[in-house]
Protein backbone atom coordinates (compact mmCIF):
# COMPACT_ATOMS: atom_id res chain seq x y z
CA UNK A 1 0.00 0.00 0.00
CA UNK A 2 1.16 3.36 -0.55
CA UNK A 3 1.51 5.58 2.33
CA UNK A 4 -1.21 7.71 2.24
CA UNK A 5 0.75 10.59 3.03
CA UNK A 6 2.82 10.47 -0.11
CA UNK A 7 0.22 10.33 -2.46
CA UNK A 8 -1.95 13.42 -2.75
CA UNK A 9 -4.52 13.99 -5.56
CA UNK A 10 -6.57 17.46 -6.08
CA UNK A 11 -7.92 18.55 -9.35
CA UNK A 12 -8.21 17.57 -13.19
CA UNK A 13 -7.94 14.30 -13.57
CA UNK A 14 -7.57 13.85 -17.47
CA UNK A 15 -8.78 9.92 -19.51
CA UNK A 16 -8.19 9.89 -23.08
CA UNK A 17 -10.74 9.28 -25.71
CA UNK A 18 -8.25 7.88 -28.02
CA UNK A 19 -8.01 6.13 -29.95
CA UNK A 20 -7.11 9.62 -31.95
CA UNK A 21 -4.02 10.85 -34.36
CA UNK A 22 -3.31 13.99 -32.35
CA UNK A 23 -3.26 11.85 -29.08
CA UNK A 24 -0.25 13.48 -28.18
CA UNK A 25 -0.85 16.74 -28.75
CA UNK A 26 -4.00 17.02 -27.12
CA UNK A 27 -2.90 15.01 -23.58
CA UNK A 28 0.08 18.02 -24.26
CA UNK A 29 -2.63 20.59 -24.04
CA UNK A 30 -4.35 19.29 -20.89
CA UNK A 31 -1.08 18.99 -18.89
CA UNK A 32 -0.09 22.96 -19.85
CA UNK A 33 -3.80 23.40 -18.75
CA UNK A 34 -2.86 21.85 -15.41
CA UNK A 35 -4.14 18.23 -15.70
CA UNK A 36 -3.39 16.47 -12.23
CA UNK A 37 -3.29 13.20 -13.04
CA UNK A 38 -3.75 11.28 -16.71
CA UNK A 39 -5.03 8.14 -16.93
CA UNK A 40 -4.39 6.10 -20.80
CA UNK A 41 -8.26 4.65 -21.40
CA UNK A 42 -8.09 3.37 -24.85
CA UNK A 43 -10.82 0.11 -25.18
CA UNK A 44 -9.07 -1.19 -28.76
CA UNK A 45 -7.31 -4.41 -28.86
CA UNK A 46 -4.18 -3.17 -30.83
CA UNK A 47 -1.35 -3.93 -29.08
CA UNK A 48 1.41 -2.88 -30.52
CA UNK A 49 -0.02 1.16 -30.74
CA UNK A 50 -1.11 0.82 -27.40
CA UNK A 51 2.07 0.28 -25.89
CA UNK A 52 3.73 2.76 -28.30
CA UNK A 53 1.11 5.54 -27.17
CA UNK A 54 1.30 4.83 -23.25
CA UNK A 55 5.20 4.90 -23.81
CA UNK A 56 5.02 8.54 -25.36
CA UNK A 57 2.18 9.47 -22.88
CA UNK A 58 4.95 8.24 -19.88
CA UNK A 59 7.92 10.61 -20.80
CA UNK A 60 5.16 13.31 -21.70
CA UNK A 61 4.02 13.02 -18.47
CA UNK A 62 6.93 12.62 -16.52
CA UNK A 63 8.17 15.42 -17.85
CA UNK A 64 5.06 17.58 -16.47
CA UNK A 65 5.21 15.54 -13.01
CA UNK A 66 2.38 14.06 -13.35
CA UNK A 67 1.54 10.48 -12.47
CA UNK A 68 0.01 8.22 -15.71
CA UNK A 69 -2.53 5.37 -14.65
CA UNK A 70 -3.47 2.90 -17.61
CA UNK A 71 -7.04 1.86 -17.42
CA UNK A 72 -7.35 -1.85 -17.40
CA UNK A 73 -4.12 -2.88 -18.01
CA UNK A 74 -1.70 -4.25 -15.37
CA UNK A 75 0.41 -6.23 -18.15
CA UNK A 76 0.93 -2.42 -20.18
CA UNK A 77 1.39 -0.54 -16.94
CA UNK A 78 4.26 -2.99 -15.77
CA UNK A 79 5.29 -2.87 -19.15
CA UNK A 80 5.94 0.93 -20.03
CA UNK A 81 6.76 1.58 -15.86
CA UNK A 82 3.79 3.81 -15.15
CA UNK A 83 2.89 5.65 -11.97
CA UNK A 84 -0.32 2.46 -11.85
CA UNK A 85 -3.37 1.57 -12.93
CA UNK A 86 -7.36 1.85 -12.61
CA UNK A 87 -9.26 -1.16 -11.96
CA UNK A 88 -12.75 -1.94 -12.62
CA UNK A 89 -15.70 -4.63 -11.15
CA UNK A 90 -14.39 -6.46 -14.94
CA UNK A 91 -10.52 -5.87 -14.42
CA UNK A 92 -8.12 -7.81 -12.89
CA UNK A 93 -8.01 -8.29 -9.24
CA UNK A 94 -6.38 -5.65 -7.02
CA UNK A 95 -4.30 -8.15 -4.88
CA UNK A 96 -3.01 -9.53 -8.35
CA UNK A 97 -2.52 -5.68 -9.42
CA UNK A 98 -0.69 -5.17 -6.65
CA UNK A 99 1.36 -8.00 -6.41
CA UNK A 100 2.42 -7.17 -9.73
CA UNK A 101 2.99 -3.39 -9.48
CA UNK A 102 4.58 -3.13 -6.01
CA UNK A 103 3.66 -1.05 -2.72
CA UNK A 104 4.89 2.13 -4.54
CA UNK A 105 2.21 1.83 -7.20
CA UNK A 106 -1.01 4.19 -7.36
CA UNK A 107 -3.75 2.04 -7.53
CA UNK A 108 -7.28 3.28 -8.24
CA UNK A 109 -10.54 1.46 -8.02
CA UNK A 110 -14.10 2.14 -9.37
CA UNK A 111 -16.24 1.62 -6.67
CA UNK A 112 -19.66 3.19 -8.87
CA UNK A 113 -22.76 3.63 -6.08
CA UNK A 114 -21.39 1.41 -3.99
CA UNK A 115 -20.10 2.55 -0.25
CA UNK A 116 -19.67 -1.03 0.79
CA UNK A 117 -17.03 -1.50 -2.09
CA UNK A 118 -15.08 1.50 -1.16
CA UNK A 119 -14.45 0.35 2.06
CA UNK A 120 -13.87 -3.02 1.25
CA UNK A 121 -11.06 -1.58 -0.94
CA UNK A 122 -9.66 1.10 1.21
CA UNK A 123 -8.80 -1.80 3.52
CA UNK A 124 -7.54 -3.61 0.76
CA UNK A 125 -5.16 -0.68 0.09
CA UNK A 126 -5.99 1.15 -2.86
CA UNK A 127 -4.58 4.82 -3.61
CA UNK A 128 -7.93 6.22 -4.96
CA UNK A 129 -11.47 5.57 -4.52
CA UNK A 130 -13.68 6.59 -8.06
CA UNK A 131 -17.53 7.27 -7.69
CA UNK A 132 -20.03 7.73 -10.30
CA UNK A 133 -21.17 8.49 -12.94
CA UNK A 134 -22.49 11.59 -11.55
CA UNK A 135 -24.12 12.82 -14.48
CA UNK A 136 -25.45 11.10 -17.53
CA UNK A 137 -22.36 10.02 -19.55
CA UNK A 138 -22.24 10.19 -23.73
CA UNK A 139 -18.72 8.56 -23.13
CA UNK A 140 -20.14 5.59 -20.52
CA UNK A 141 -24.58 5.83 -21.21
CA UNK A 142 -25.33 3.21 -19.05
CA UNK A 143 -22.91 3.70 -16.43
CA UNK A 144 -24.76 2.98 -13.41
CA UNK A 145 -25.04 6.61 -11.25
CA UNK A 146 -24.10 7.78 -7.88
CA UNK A 147 -25.23 10.91 -5.37
CA UNK A 148 -23.08 13.22 -3.82
CA UNK A 149 -23.99 11.69 -0.30
CA UNK A 150 -21.57 9.01 -1.56
CA UNK A 151 -19.23 11.40 -1.58
CA UNK A 152 -19.56 13.10 1.93
CA UNK A 153 -20.13 9.57 3.52
CA UNK A 154 -16.41 7.96 1.70
CA UNK A 155 -14.46 11.13 3.33
CA UNK A 156 -14.34 9.02 6.14
CA UNK A 157 -12.41 6.93 4.30
CA UNK A 158 -9.30 9.12 4.30
CA UNK A 159 -8.63 8.20 0.89
CA UNK A 160 -8.45 10.45 -2.29
CA UNK A 161 -11.66 10.33 -3.95
CA UNK A 162 -12.36 10.82 -7.41
CA UNK A 163 -15.67 12.05 -9.38
CA UNK A 164 -16.64 10.95 -12.91
CA UNK A 165 -19.14 10.61 -15.21
CA UNK A 166 -20.68 13.70 -17.75
CA UNK A 167 -18.65 16.03 -15.79
CA UNK A 168 -18.50 19.50 -16.90
CA UNK A 169 -16.95 22.93 -15.67
CA UNK A 170 -20.70 23.80 -15.47
CA UNK A 171 -21.49 20.96 -13.18
CA UNK A 172 -18.43 19.91 -11.15
CA UNK A 173 -18.64 22.58 -8.65
CA UNK A 174 -21.41 20.49 -6.43
CA UNK A 175 -18.99 17.38 -6.48
CA UNK A 176 -16.13 19.13 -5.35
CA UNK A 177 -17.98 20.66 -2.46
CA UNK A 178 -19.99 17.31 -1.75
CA UNK A 179 -15.95 16.23 -1.30
CA UNK A 180 -14.11 15.27 -4.73
CA UNK A 181 -10.55 15.65 -4.28
CA UNK A 182 -10.33 15.21 -8.42
CA UNK A 183 -12.81 15.08 -11.26
CA UNK A 184 -12.15 12.28 -13.61
CA UNK A 185 -13.02 14.11 -17.36
CA UNK A 186 -13.04 12.47 -20.74
CA UNK A 187 -16.14 14.27 -23.40
CA UNK A 188 -16.03 17.89 -21.66
CA UNK A 189 -12.10 18.02 -21.78
CA UNK A 190 -10.85 15.93 -24.73
CA UNK A 191 -13.65 16.94 -26.98
CA UNK A 192 -13.50 20.74 -26.63
CA UNK A 193 -12.20 22.70 -29.46
CA UNK A 194 -9.27 24.07 -27.10
CA UNK A 195 -7.93 21.62 -24.47
CA UNK A 196 -5.71 23.31 -22.91
CA UNK A 197 -8.38 26.16 -22.26
CA UNK A 198 -11.22 23.18 -20.97
CA UNK A 199 -8.09 22.18 -18.45
CA UNK A 200 -7.41 25.24 -17.36
CA UNK A 201 -11.10 26.19 -16.36
CA UNK A 202 -11.38 22.31 -14.65
CA UNK A 203 -7.80 22.91 -13.19
CA UNK A 204 -9.36 26.89 -11.81
CA UNK A 205 -12.58 25.21 -9.95
CA UNK A 206 -9.74 23.69 -7.57
CA UNK A 207 -7.68 26.39 -6.93
CA UNK A 208 -10.31 28.61 -4.66
CA UNK A 209 -10.91 26.75 -1.37
CA UNK A 210 -14.14 24.61 -1.06
CA UNK A 211 -17.26 26.74 -0.69
C1 LIG B 1 -11.02 7.49 -12.54
C2 LIG B 1 -11.86 6.42 -13.15
N1 LIG B 1 -13.03 6.10 -12.58
C3 LIG B 1 -13.81 5.15 -13.10
C4 LIG B 1 -13.41 4.48 -14.25
C5 LIG B 1 -14.27 3.38 -14.83
O1 LIG B 1 -13.62 2.13 -14.71
P1 LIG B 1 -14.41 0.80 -15.18
O2 LIG B 1 -15.65 0.69 -14.40
O3 LIG B 1 -13.47 -0.34 -15.13
O4 LIG B 1 -14.82 1.12 -16.66
P2 LIG B 1 -13.88 1.37 -17.92
O5 LIG B 1 -13.30 2.75 -17.80
O6 LIG B 1 -12.80 0.34 -17.92
O7 LIG B 1 -14.81 1.26 -19.10
C6 LIG B 1 -12.21 4.86 -14.83
N2 LIG B 1 -11.73 4.29 -15.95
N3 LIG B 1 -11.44 5.82 -14.26
C1 LIG C 1 -15.37 5.56 -17.70
C2 LIG C 1 -16.60 6.02 -17.06
N1 LIG C 1 -17.09 5.40 -15.96
C3 LIG C 1 -18.23 5.95 -15.52
S1 LIG C 1 -18.73 7.24 -16.49
C4 LIG C 1 -17.37 7.06 -17.49
C5 LIG C 1 -17.12 7.91 -18.69
C6 LIG C 1 -16.72 9.31 -18.32
O1 LIG C 1 -16.58 10.05 -19.50
P1 LIG C 1 -17.24 11.48 -19.69
O2 LIG C 1 -16.42 12.46 -18.91
O3 LIG C 1 -17.15 11.72 -21.17
O4 LIG C 1 -18.66 11.38 -19.22
MG1 LIG D 1 -12.12 -1.01 -16.47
Amino acid sequence: MNDPASFTLRGLYAITDGPRADLLEVCAAALDGGAAMMQYRDKTADHARRLQEVHALQALCARHRVPLIVNDDVELAAAIGAAGVHLGEDDAAFETARARLGADAIIGVSCYDSLERARRFAAAGADYLAFGAFFDSSTKPLARHATTQLLHDAKALRLPLVAIGGITTDNARSLIDAGADAVAVISALFGARDVRAAARRFAELFESPRS
